[in-house]
């Protein structure tokens, strides 16, 4: 039975009522509070007087007013708990992956001492003694005081509950668009690799499907565990992932990142099942595979994204990208949302960057001479439709995997973005960031 607690705020201590006995005790010190400060009052410790009144028998609410109500020294008569062993613990530093409201949680011991938080931020748990509730601070450090939060298994209970009682969701997603391929294949023609891969990455982004993914909120881990790592010069890079709602301009800065410095920066060689042509070279335009060949890869998973056009296959491939780290170049992909778990390793050690519209007014003042490819016939301006459809997509998809973006930037004058991406990624690659802490282990 779960019994309610109060907070003193100024002494930074909860206690509550043994409904039995009548006894008042201090129920969990805050850290960072004057209580934990001085070290006088610990969880468990019976408080049988406040400034020379009687409380036991008292409701929590009436010993809060007589503290509320105290000024100056504050003398409290207390038995202490005999059982209480002062453990100093050692902070561990998480990554909410769950949004947290103490206010709307009924099993919250003192929602005044509870601490909301949202999916991404950073929480520094200092206090994990309790199996249900741990004490956390939101990092960087604002305040000194930490706040309630639910343990990992508190707060997966919660989401079976949650889990359990959601109407079952039927949903389609939308089929590829055979005519992207054509344009693919018309482009070919022309152009290099630089095209290819752009277009590629274009294809794929227009044929998946932004609502369905493997992490949903339920049943997922609410919290991962994370270290500071600043990559060794003889380690690969980080792969860099863009991600952003169709149209918003993750391809042209990709593109325009790998024009400036080709010798850093590279896109993974695809791969296809139709034919090598005159003039392309194995493993420069894509890498060409046997049928066999390319639906062991599928099988395998060792396909990010692929697709079928007019009976070929094309992807793109774990190891292509693995091919452009380990020759010391920064690779740099644009991604599905949905496919950056896939990518979430210890091997990759992902940096994501979510790209993101700016304003309205300004949206559609940069975008005023910029072209949309809705296919292969239809190169057009921006229409008003077409600004509505980015504005909406792009805030499912932040809300949606925010958890996982380690940078946002924001799109809005086309020259400032790609020196602010270049300068986020050269931090991504230079100062210590926060991965999870499987990533940085040691090999076994
Ligand atoms: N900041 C910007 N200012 C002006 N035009 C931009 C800006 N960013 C992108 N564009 C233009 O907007 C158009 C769409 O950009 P882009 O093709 O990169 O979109 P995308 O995010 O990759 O979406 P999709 O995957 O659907 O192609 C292109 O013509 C591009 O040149």
């Amino acid at each position: 039975v779960m019994q309610n607690e109060l907070i003193s705020n100024a002494q930074g201590a909860t206690i509550r009522k043994d409904e039995a006995t009548g006894d008042i005790s201090i129920a969990r010190v805050i850290h960072g509070g004057l209580a934990d400060r001085s070290g006088l009052l610990h969880p468990g410790d019976l408080l049988v007087e406040v400034n020379g009144n009687p409380v036991v028998g008292l409701e929590p609410e009436q010993v809060i007013h007589i503290l509320a109500n105290s000024q100056g020294t504050i003398l409290f008569k207390i038995i202490p708990n005999p059982s209480q062993a002062i453990l100093s613990q050692t902070p561990v530093c998480m990554r909410a992956m769950v949004d947290y409201c103490p206010l709307q949680d009924f099993s919250i011991p003192c929602p005044d001492a509870g601490m909301a938080f949202s999916r991404g931020d950073l929480l520094q748990v200092v206090d994990q003694s309790d199996g249900q509730w741990w004490q956390a601070r939101k990092l960087p450090c604002a305040t000194s005081c930490a706040g309630l939060i639910p343990s990992a298994s508190m707060l997966k209970s919660k989401q079976r509950e949650q889990w359990w009682c959601q109407p079952l969701q039927v949903h389609t997603c939308i089929r590829p668009r055979e005519e992207s391929w054509l344009l693919l294949l018309n482009m070919c023609l022309f152009n290099g690799l630089y095209i290819i891969c752009t277009f590629i990455a274009e294809l794929f982004r227009r044929q998946s499907c932004t609502t369905c993914s493997p992490n949903t909120n339920a049943l997922s881990t609410p919290y991962e565990e994370v270290v500071l790592y600043q990559r060794p010069p003889q380690e690969n890079h980080r792969l860099i992932i863009l991600v952003g709602a169709s149209g918003v301009g993750v391809n042209e800065l990709r593109k325009r990142l790998i024009k400036l410095n080709p010798s850093t920066f590279q896109g993974p060689v695809p791969h296809t099942t139709r034919s090598i042509r005159a003039g392309e070279q194995n493993g420069r335009e894509y890498h060409f595979v046997t049928k066999e060949l390319f639906e062991y890869m599928v099988c395998n998973h060792r396909f990010l994204e692929y697709g079928e056009s007019k009976g070929q296959l094309y992807g793109i491939s774990t190891d292509a990208i693995d091919e452009v780290l380990k020759r010391g170049r920064m690779c740099i992909i644009d991604a599905e949302p949905h496919s950056i778990q896939l990518l979430r390793t210890k091997k990759f050690k992902p940096y994501v960057i979510f790209i993101k519209p700016p304003s309205p007014d300004r949206l559609r003042e940069t975008r005023r001479d910029a072209r949309i490819i809705t296919n292969y016939a239809i190169n057009r301006v921006f229409s008003e439709e077409d600004f509505a459809e980015l504005e909406e997509t792009s805030k499912p998809i932040e809300a949606k995997y925010k958890q996982f973006f380690d940078s946002v930037l924001v799109n809005d004058d086309l020259q400032d973005a790609c020196i602010e991406l270049c300068s986020i990624i050269q931090q991504a690659q230079d100062e210590p960031q926060w991965i999870p802490v499987s990533w940085g282990r040691a090999e076994d």
